[in-house]
């Protein structure tokens, strides 16, 4: 599968009182091509149940699900899994999740990092914050000249993520982003139609 498009980032407390699947199904439809599952709460049985069901609608719409920072859930359910550096071994989930899986590394704005990543068996090297974020404000800073040397050094799929919005995308992929990961930009939405008509701005961006 080519990685490239809307990378959708579900959370817990915009997708909650049953936003969940109507939202995740909206982002789909819309057009996104990788969904990660990132849940912070300790309800492992609750996870469990989520996680299957967003597999389940990956699966209908051709896209891929992602677990983040879960190694034992991902490889339960077979999917893919997103790692920060504090999250555990990229090599260790390269192991167990087979050579097919996609698993995602968080680099901030670390160049060696994502080198270190690639050797260690990533699918993909994710650079951020690119602006200010709602979901993670204390996440550090990186700027667009750091995705243009990403691009230049790694061949990988290169995923931008914080803040983005549909407006403030293009600068992104002008400087080599592959894949737009958002949150807030996408289920920060008073509907579901309102989420699919954002994923579709998104997916419109890659066609040009
Ligand atoms: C695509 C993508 N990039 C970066 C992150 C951040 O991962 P991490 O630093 O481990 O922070 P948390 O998401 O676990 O709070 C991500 N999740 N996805
Ligand atoms: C989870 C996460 N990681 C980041 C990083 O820079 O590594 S920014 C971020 C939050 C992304 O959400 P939003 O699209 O709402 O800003
Ligand atoms: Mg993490």
């Amino acid at each position: 599968m080519t990685l490239r498009g809307l990378y959708a980032i579900t959370d817990s407390a915009l997708l909650a009182d049953g936003r969940l699947v109507p939202y995740v199904e909206a982002a789909l439809t819309g057009g996104a091509r990788l969904l990660q599952y990132r849940d912070k709460s300790g309800d492992a049985g609750r996870r469990l149940e989520e996680a299957a069901q967003l597999k389940e609608l990956c699966q209908r719409h051709g896209a891929q699900l992602l677990i983040n920072d879960d190694l034992a859930l991902a490889s339960e359910l077979q999917v893919g899994v997103h790692l920060g550096r504090d999250d555990g071994s990229l090599r260790e989930a390269r192991e167990q999740l087979g050579p097919q899986a996609i698993i995602g590394a968080t680099c901030q704005a670390d160049l060696d990092y994502a080198a270190e990543a690639i050797e260690a068996g990533a699918s993909y090297i994710a650079f951020g914050r690119f602006f200010q974020s709602e979901t993670k404000p204390g996440a550090p800073a990186a700027t667009s000249e750091l995705l243009t040397r990403a691009r230049q050094r790694f061949s990988l799929p290169i995923v931008a993520i914080g803040g983005i919005t549909v407006d403030r995308a293009p600068p992104l992929l002008k400087a080599g982003a592959d894949l737009l990961a958002v949150v807030h930009g996408l289920f920060g939405a008073e509907s579901a139609a309102e989420v699919q008509r954002r994923a579709r701005a998104f997916h419109t961006l890659f066609m040009n």
